[in-house]
């Protein structure tokens, strides 16, 4: 029986509902009717449900198991209190999730402009990276464009999927595979197509503080962070706020986009961040007859990439060329990422093969303490 439910996962937490306590009752009659108790941190919750199915569903599955009697119920305070501390595990109440010694890549992605397709690319990456099987966080703090709620399918019929709260602790939804925050989830019950959010810089501070700290991700491989376009306030803010981070930086093929978009990589070098590739997006348009139509000309990322590379820094490569696709934009539109809908796409086979080199690259252990000390 209990091997039948390990095999439950929740959903938001992705780790099985034995691992973290969440089942206090099982037991088998001699006419093999199992009997499972199993608690929810909090009533309603949106994993409930899909919980309660998985849990009939594998107690039902067990070898002799000949009818199931599922039980759920939701914890106590106390319960919750140790729940939480054994998902947050050592790492203790509140404490920073991506510390200079965490072993989690920062990935963020910015570009000078905006609408050239930054929170299309960030997405797209993620759904990739977490479909080669790597962990994957994704944090929205473009305040002003929060897009990756209905790119990745979690805005349906004008309402943002809400995170789950349990006390202090904020669960983020969970879509194809990555565990998403963004600013857009945190609006109340404004509809987020026409409320606009206007905080000042401290404020959209202590939010991407909260996220990094409040917000369970747990053990990721890979964050990513859709920076707002440009050089405001909250490109600062993850600089100090993680100065470990590293810079992909997405721009158009249009020479004339170069300079905006190379000034957002200097700020992001200025608070100690890595500038490690571009992405050049909206590239050549496939004609029906073969022949590539150049909307917004060419060379521009390639153009970021050489600006970028000096003696100092090293060469900062142009990781890829994503060209305009009708497919990748409906993907987007629809909340069904072309990347894993529709693989041959152009643009989405593109971001496919930089998102595979960019999984190859883990975060070395230079600089940072291992946690042990000499004798
Ligand atoms: N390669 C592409 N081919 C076709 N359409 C694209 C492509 N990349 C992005 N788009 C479309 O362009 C629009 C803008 O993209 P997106 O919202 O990702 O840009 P952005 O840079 O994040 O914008 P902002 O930061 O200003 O919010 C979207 O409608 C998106 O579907």
């Amino acid at each position: 029986m209990w091997a039948a439910l390990d095999r439950v996962r929740d959903p938001e937490i992705m780790r099985p509902v034995t691992e973290l306590g969440m089942v206090t009752e099982v037991s088998v009659d001699e006419a093999g009717t199992a009997s499972v108790e199993l608690l929810l941190t909090i009533a309603g919750c949106p994993a409930a449900r899909r919980i309660e199915e998985d849990t009939v569903a594998a107690t039902a599955s067990a070898d002799g198991v000949t009818a199931a009697d599922v039980r759920i119920g939701v914890m106590t305070p106390a319960e919750r209190r140790a729940f939480i501390e054994r998902v947050r595990g050592d790492r203790g109440a509140r404490a920073p999730q991506f510390g200079p010694d965490s072993l989690t890549r920062v990935i963020a992605v910015t570009s000078g402009k905006g609408g050239v397709g930054k929170s299309s690319i960030t997405a797209g990456l993620a759904v990739s990276l977490a479909e080669q099987g790597l962990s994957v966080g994704l944090v929205d703090a473009d305040v002003f464009g929060f897009s990756i709620p209905g790119i990745l399918g979690l805005a349906a019929d004008g309402s943002i999927t809400q995170p789950t709260r349990v006390d202090d602790m904020i669960l983020p939804p969970v879509a194809f595979g990555v565990k998403v925050i963004s600013i857009g989830m945190f609006l109340g019950d404004a509809d987020p197509r026409s409320t606009a959010v206007s905080w000042r810089g401290p404020m959209l501070h202590r939010t991407i503080e909260q996220f990094l700290r409040d917000v369970w991700f747990g053990d990721l491989d890979v964050l990513l962070l859709d920076l707002p376009p440009g050089t405001g306030d909250i490109a600062i803010s993850v600089g100090q706020l993680l100065p470990q981070a590293e810079v992909l930086v997405v721009t158009t093929p249009q020479e004339a986009a170069a300079d905006v978009a190379v000034r957002s990589a200097l700020v992001a070098r200025q608070t100690g961040q890595t500038v490690i590739g571009v992405i050049e997006n909206m590239a050549g348009l496939a004609q029906p007859d073969g022949s590539v139509l150049d909307l917004f000309g060419t060379g521009g990322g390639a153009l970021v990439a050489e600006r970028l590379s000096d003696e100092e820094h090293g060469e900062v490569p142009l990781l890829g060329s994503v060209p305009l696709s009708p497919g990748f934009r409906i993907g987007g539109d629809t909340g069904e990422p072309a990347v894993l809908k529709n693989p041959e796409d152009p643009a989405a086979a593109e971001l496919l093969r930089v998102s595979r080199a960019l999984a190859q690259r883990g975060r070395g252990l230079a600089g940072r303490s291992l946690g042990i000390a000499p004798r």
